[in-house]
């Protein structure tokens, strides 16, 4: 077992990363000082495979847990899908100190997270994430939301879990496309913050691929750990933060443009990044041999560099509902190396234009 720990002064939690945590979990539940009506989020697939299970685990440590599916996929991160928990929750009477726990892969984390930061305005909300993404990202540093219509993530808030307890043992059942999703965010990790790190999983694709258990606890917890410690120091995306976003303002438009069906969300980073890896040669940040590097990389672990059903005038629009779009300027997370980003906000539209080109395809 691991823990790694985000240090928010009284806000602080670990993230506790193994195969098999049933003790640890029901440890934690006696101890945290919970009221005992629970409320137990997961989704259509995650629930009927692991909720049960996980239930038992909370009730054994003093809850009376109610377990809440919602449909698959990210169109269920919706105000009206939200609006049925919060009746749910009034429903079941959970009180101020009821936890919320978030049973799946993003879309359930950032969904439940965002009732447990509005309901009763804010209940104690606890992440167990199941999917590759979830572990490596989701579940980790308290950004919450739901989807609006005019874009990703645009209604959520800054909400701290309790705890973030993650068996990586449930992973065994997650399709591959979702571990390669998963990946896009950890490429990312390597990009922004630790070249070390970028090369260990150029070392080592076939046992990252495959989630060999000593590479998938090492990259799981160098995530979280790198995560933890960006976050510990700007939680609320004032600036550092912002280096997480890499690849993210061309991936939130192509989610949107793309009906958030044609790719899921570490797709549309993989091929955002590349693209932001793009902008940076054409500004003169880096090498040639730099994209060349981050491509590979990304065709390497089976994710995509081009994405289909997009146009540059609408991607272009898109980019300034982009939550680091300040004054009507977009700040880029751009690279000036492997392992070290920066944000520029003054990137011609000719060059964003050409990039957003490169990365549409036939
Ligand atoms: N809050 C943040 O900081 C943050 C960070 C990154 C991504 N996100 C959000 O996370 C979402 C994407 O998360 P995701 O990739 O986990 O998508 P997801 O939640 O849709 O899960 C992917 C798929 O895998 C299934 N699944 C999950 N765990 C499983 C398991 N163990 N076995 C079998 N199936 C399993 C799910 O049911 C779903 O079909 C997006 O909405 C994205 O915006 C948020
Ligand atoms: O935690 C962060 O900060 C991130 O930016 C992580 C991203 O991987 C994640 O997709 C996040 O939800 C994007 O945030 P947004 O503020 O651009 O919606
Ligand atoms: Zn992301």
């Amino acid at each position: 077992m691991r823990k790694v720990r985000v240090a928010l002064g009284e806000e602080s939690y670990d993230i506790v990363i193994g195969y098999g945590l049933e003790q640890d979990l029901r440890a934690f539940v006696q101890g945290a000082g919970f009221s005992r009506q629970a409320m137990l989020v997961t989704d259509s697939n995650v629930g009927p495979l692991y909720g049960e299970n996980v239930r038992a685990i909370l009730e054994a440590g003093g809850l009376s847990v109610t377990v809440v599916t919602i449909p698959a996929g990210e169109s269920s991160k919706s105000l009206a899908v939200a609006e049925k928990l919060y009746t749910r929750a009034i429903e079941l009477g959970l009180d101020r100190k009821s936890p919320i726990f978030a049973l799946g892969g993003g879309v359930v984390g950032d969904l439940a997270g965002f009732i447990a930061a509005t309901y009763m305005r804010g209940v104690p909300f606890v992440q167990l994430p199941t999917s590759l993404l979830a572990q490596v990202d989701s579940s980790v540093g308290g950004k919450v939301a739901v989807n609006h219509a005019l874009g990703k993530n645009l209604i959520g808030a800054f909400y701290q879990p309790k705890a973030v307890f993650m068996d990586l043992s449930m992973m065994k059942t997650l399709p591959k496309r979702e571990i390669y999703t998963g990946l896009g965010e950890i490429i990312k990790y390597g990009i922004i913050y630790d070249a070390a790190f970028f090369a260990y999983l150029e070392q080592h694709v076939q046992d990252v691929l495959s989630l060999e258990q000593e590479a998938a606890v090492h990259m799981i917890a160098r995530s979280c750990e790198i995560k933890a410690a960006v976050v510990s120091q700007d939680e609320k995306e004032r600036g550092l933060r912002r280096i997480l976003n890499f690849g993210h303002t061309m991936a939130h438009a192509i989610e949107k443009e793309t009906g958030y069906l044609r790719y899921n969300h570490g797709e549309a980073v993989a091929i955002g990044m590349v693209g932001a890896a793009d902008i940076s040669a054409r500004l003169g940040m880096i090498e040639e041999a730099d994209v060349a590097r981050v491509t590979s990389l990304i065709e390497r672990l089976h994710l995509p560099t081009v994405a289909e059903g997009c146009t540059v005038d609408a991607m272009y629009k898109d980019i300034f509902h982009d939550k680091k779009t300040i004054n009507g300027k977009v700040n880029w997370v751009l690279m000036e190396g492997i392992g070290k980003v920066t944000c520029r906000n003054d990137v011609p539209e000719d060059v964003v234009r050409a990039a957003m080109a490169a990365r549409i395809g036939k």
